[in-house]
């Protein structure tokens, strides 16, 4: 079972509290028993539910025991392929680019309010 390769679309397949796999360190885990005993609780790891977890897997700084415990639910390797990074840099950068119309926005509203004071004094200041 474990040379089984999964794919993106399988790995997202499982995302739910009762079928639920976590990608860690380029292998599948189906954590579905395991989830109700993790002693994180199990929120942590349904918002990592069918992504890359690794990061949040180790920024946690996980024991050895809790390492010990991935292969007895390893499902098999992740596709070679697919680059889970490369599709959260798109995602950043389409926020990105969403701040920026926001902002731009936001400007105009900033400067309509300023141009109409200047204009407001300059006329004051000449009549
Ligand atoms: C994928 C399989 C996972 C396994 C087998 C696992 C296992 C464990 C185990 C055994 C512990 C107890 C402390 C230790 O031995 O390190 C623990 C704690 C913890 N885990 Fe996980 N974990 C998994 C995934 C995750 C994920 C994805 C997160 C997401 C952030 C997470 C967050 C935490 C947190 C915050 C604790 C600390 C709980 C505390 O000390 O109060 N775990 N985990």
């Amino acid at each position: 079972m474990a040379s089984k390769v999964v794919t993106l679309d399988e790995l997202r397949q499982h995302t739910t509290k009762e079928n639920i796999w976590v990608l860690v360190n380029g292998k599948v885990y189906d954590v579905t028993k395991f989830i109700d005993e993790h002693p994180g609780g199990d929120e942590v790891i349904l918002s990592e539910a069918g992504k890359d977890a690794t990061e949040a897997f180790e920024d946690v700084g996980h024991s050895d025991e809790a390492r010990a415990l991935l292969p007895t639910m390893l499902v098999g390797e992740f596709e070679k392929g697919p680059n889970l990074k490369a599709k959260a840099y798109q995602s950043t950068a389409a926020a990105a680019a969403m701040e920026n119309a926001v902002q731009q926005t936001s400007n105009v509203f900033y400067f309509v309010p300023l141009a109409a004071l200047v204009a407001y004094f300059a006329w004051r200041f000449y009549s």
